[in-house]
């Protein structure tokens, strides 16, 4: 398994099967897909999204919900129908999964089984548990082997990264600005690195942005011997 990171902006990702596994994978693509859920029912929490309309910048509904319960003969037109760039298998039903596997797999579209773990056809995708801090995010998988592991690894993680988006903001203007000035790229990234480290930076972000961005001028001024 190679971890990537997709951007789904302008995409559909159709999700089959809307139980509670359905509705978690559909929330978890939402701020950047186009989702639609198909499912002869529906998790509480999926109406609740589905009437959230402005979760899609204002632009309709975030979740889509179709009520159909599509035999694994039928899974391939439904692919068609929505032309998705990722297909999720939440159903109960083993052979209906398959069957999204299949069609998925027939048609190029990534796929994601959530009642498999382990070895998976080429092709097929995991989601892992993720941590974000905008624009920092960090994604975790066991390779399918232990779920709950990943969770209980990506809420330790949650605390660790706290000010991270933060951080990359202010380390990310740093570096323009001692670029833009000229300073020499061995002292640049000197600097850079001694800021994302500096345990005095992270701390003043608690306080706030303008606080770290004190700090890391301190950090920089002695790295450059101003
Ligand atoms: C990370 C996360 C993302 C997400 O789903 O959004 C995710 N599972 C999460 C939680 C979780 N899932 C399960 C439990 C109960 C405890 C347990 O059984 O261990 C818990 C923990 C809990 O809920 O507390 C049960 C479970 N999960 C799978 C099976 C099928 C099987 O193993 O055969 C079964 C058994 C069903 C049964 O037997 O009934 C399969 C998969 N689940 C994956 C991802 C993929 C591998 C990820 C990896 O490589 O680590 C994979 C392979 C496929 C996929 O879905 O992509 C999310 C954490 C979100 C977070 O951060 O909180
Ligand atoms: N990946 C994970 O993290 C994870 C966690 C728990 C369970 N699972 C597995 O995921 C599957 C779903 O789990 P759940 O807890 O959401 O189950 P669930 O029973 O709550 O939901 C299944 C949903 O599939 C729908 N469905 C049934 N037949 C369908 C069809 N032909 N087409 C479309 N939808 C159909 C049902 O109406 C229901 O809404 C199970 O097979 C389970 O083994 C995965």
């Amino acid at each position: 398994m190679t971890p990537l990171y997709h951007d789904f902006a302008g995409e559909t990702v159709v999700v089959f099967g809307g139980g509670s596994v359905g509705a978690r994978k559909a929330r978890g693509f939402d701020d950047a897909a186009r989702v639609v859920v198909v499912s002869p029912a529906f998790d509480e929490r999926l109406h609740e999204f589905a009437d959230d309309t402005d979760a899609n910048g204002g632009e309709g509904p975030a979740i889509e919900l179709v009520r159909a319960a599509p035999e694994a003969a039928a899974v391939g037109d439904w692919l068609d129908r929505f032309d998705p760039a990722l297909a999720v298998a939440a159903t109960d039903d083993a052979a209906v999964n398959g069957a999204v596997e299949s069609a998925a797999l027939d048609r190029g579209v990534l796929v994601n089984r959530t009642d498999v773990s382990g070895e998976r056809d080429p092709g097929s995708v995991v989601v892992p548990a993720t941590v974000e801090d905008d624009p920092v995010a960090v994604a975790l998988s066991t390779g399918g082997t232990s779920p709950a592991l990943a969770k209980a690894l990506r809420e330790r993680i949650e605390a660790e990264i706290d000010g991270a988006g933060e951080m990359a903001r202010i380390s990310g203007e740093i570096r323009e600005e001692l670029k833009a000035e000229g300073v020499a790229p061995e002292k640049r990234r000197e600097a850079v690195r001694r800021v994302v480290r500096s345990r005095g930076v992270w701390k003043a972000l608690q306080k706030g942005r303008s606080y770290g961005r004190q700090e890391a001028d301190t950090v920089i001024e002695e790295v450059l011997d101003r």
